[in-house]
């Protein structure tokens, strides 16, 4: 158990009955049953309890009245037991409680004592604990599209109302259309008044989030967002992600679950979690940012499959990624990278072999790898989401400033189908002999048909008749005809240019997360 430090503050108390000692310091709150006799008692509950400050969610006052007790919400709550007349002020403390698979819930005690003013001195003395770091004001937005379509009521039923709890006031926004969420923090939002902005919705929802948000941050510290070579400016307000969307990877990645009360909880008390963001560019032209995957070949194509089926839900990723499995296309290339260190391949992503600094730039060598690829992937975080527990790289940092390059070369079917498998159990999906992962810095790529063509790239919009033939081709599968080109999956969204050149901005965003925590053995 953590040391208490120096008590601000140290009563007896009852607990359902029974006296505690209960302590408060800056970092722990403890209360500890008096012992009336020694004797051990095998039924007993637990009688030392402590719980972090930092994990505190709030407190209330308990008002005694006609035999029930108000709560300074102005809702009812029956007394469970008798107490004695003497003993009549209560205040509740509501904490976080760790739940299986890195989940959260909301646990209350409720401590009584016979004098109001000692009441009081508790209650005031923990808000005055809890005042730092928290967030206060929050705008939220909610896409009521995305996944399910239950955005609104999720944040309605299960957040909204720890929020209240938590004494947080919230603006609301329910978008009405893409982008509108993107183009509010770009143009309208006063984010002065705001301690944090809340995203309510899927990967392609917090997307939109961090496009305004970053595009505004580098408006107002006068920054070019659309140079690649600028140093971008790290954005201030932080993010909170209630999952509501299909896959939810970013949050999964980030908390631990996609579970929208422990997403809440970890906004309340305030958590804060630097992330990695890759900047795309096309020939000098920015596209778009990535904090999750940017997956070229087979994510690229599960994806624009995909947009096709939304009515089928969350499930158009399985029929799609099935689909796409059985099609089996490669795609011709060159990929150049800017390893992070020396030598930078991670066999085994159990033993993580990087140090966890955060190094701004990088004096490395350029390198290049020419192939044919089924896929291309570049993981800037574990990619961990309910399909894959672990992620598609296991290994990758929320925020060391890299991103792991995953190359997946030509093979078998049933090779490629051994390696997707390991996504969705513990074994290592890197150690077969068509995979190569570099952990890198900056990386391009350039599709074959591009780099014939005088360098000169094709966007898609050029390349349609090429895409008719290959859609002939792709339904005709006897005429052995590949397409010539994929398209990006970038954190859930298609970009419109093949040949990109990204660079990771290190720590440009926080989120309202703190990693993925070490469950005791
Ligand atoms: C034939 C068996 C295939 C089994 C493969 C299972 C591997 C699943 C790995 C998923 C990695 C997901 C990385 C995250 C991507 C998201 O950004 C993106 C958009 O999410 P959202 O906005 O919430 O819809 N999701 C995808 O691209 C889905 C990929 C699913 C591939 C099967
Ligand atoms: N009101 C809206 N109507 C239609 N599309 C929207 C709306 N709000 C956001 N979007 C878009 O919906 C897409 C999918 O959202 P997302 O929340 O990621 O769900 P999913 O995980 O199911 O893809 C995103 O590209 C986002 O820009
Ligand atoms: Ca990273």
């Amino acid at each position: 158990m953590e040391r208490p430090g120096r008590l601000l503050l140290q009563s007896e108390l009852r607990v359902r009955n029974a006296a505690y000692d209960v302590s408060l310091s800056r970092s722990l709150l403890i209360w500890k049953r008096r012992t009336s006799s020694p004797v051990y008692h095998p039924f007993r509950p637990s009688v030392c309890h402590s719980v972090p400050v930092s994990e505190i969610i709030s407190v209330r006052e308990e008002e005694e009245e006609n035999g029930s007790r108000q709560r300074d919400d102005g809702s009812w709550k029956k007394i469970r037991e008798r107490e004695g007349k003497d003993c009549r002020q209560a205040f509740t403390v509501l904490y976080v409680e760790r739940c299986r698979q890195h989940r959260w819930r909301c646990a209350e005690v409720t401590f009584t004592c016979s004098d109001e003013a000692v009441c009081q001195h508790w209650v005031s003395s923990i808000r005055e604990q809890l005042a730092t770091s928290r967030p206060k004001h929050l705008l939220v937005y909610i896409n009521p599209y995305g996944g399910k379509r239950q955005g609104k009521r999720i944040y309605e039923q299960k957040v909204a109302p720890l929020f209240t709890q938590a004494g947080i006031s919230t603006s609301v926004i329910v978008t009405e259309y893409a982008n509108h969420a993107r183009d509010h923090l770009k143009m309208e939002a006063e984010l002065k008044k705001f301690d944090g902005v809340v995203c309510v919705g899927g990967d392609g929802m917090f997307s939109e989030i961090i496009h305004g948000l970053i595009w505004r941050t580098q408006i107002d510290c006068g920054v070019d967002p659309n140079s690649p070579e600028e140093a971008l400016s790290p954005c201030s307000l932080r993010i909170g992600i209630i999952p509501a969307g299909s896959t939810d990877c970013i949050c999964f990645a980030s908390v631990g679950t996609n579970d929208p009360v422990t997403s809440a909880l970890h906004i309340i008390v305030g958590d804060s979690q630097p992330l990695d963001v890759c900047s795309v560019h096309h020939n000098n032209m920015f596209l778009r940012y990535s904090v999750s995957l940017l997956g070229y070949g087979f994510y690229g194509d599960v994806l624009s499959d995909s947009e096709r089926k939304r009515w089928m839900g969350p499930a158009r990723y399985d029929f799609s990624g099935l689909k796409m499995f059985l099609t089996h296309h490669y795609y011709e290339g060159t990929v150049s990278y800017l390893p992070a260190k020396e030598i930078q391949t991670c066999i085994n992503f159990q033993i993580c072999l990087f140090s966890f600094v955060f190094h701004p730039e990088s004096s490395g060598e350029w390198r290049t790898i020419r192939g044919k690829f089924l896929a291309i992937n570049a993981a800037s975080m574990s990619c961990a989401c309910p399909r894959s527990p672990k992620g598609l790289s296991p290994a990758a940092h929320l925020a060391d400033g890299t991103t792991d390059l995953i190359l997946v070369r030509k093979c078998s079917r049933f090779n490629f189908l051994r390696h997707l498998l390991r996504h969705t159990s513990k074994d290592d999906q890197f150690d077969l002999t068509f995979i190569e992962v570099h952990r890198v810095r900056r990386f391009r790529f350039m599709p074959r048909h591009c780099q014939s063509d005088s360098d000169l790239e094709l966007d898609l919009h050029e390349n349609s008749k090429r895409q008719i033939f290959s859609q002939i081709c792709k339904d005709h599968p006897a005429c052995g005809c590949a397409p010539a080109y994929s398209s990006w999956n970038c954190d859930g969204e298609i970009l419109t240019h093949t040949g990109i050149d990204v660079r990771v901005h290190g720590q440009l965003i926080k989120l309202f997360a703190r990693g993925i925590e070490e469950l005791p053995a």
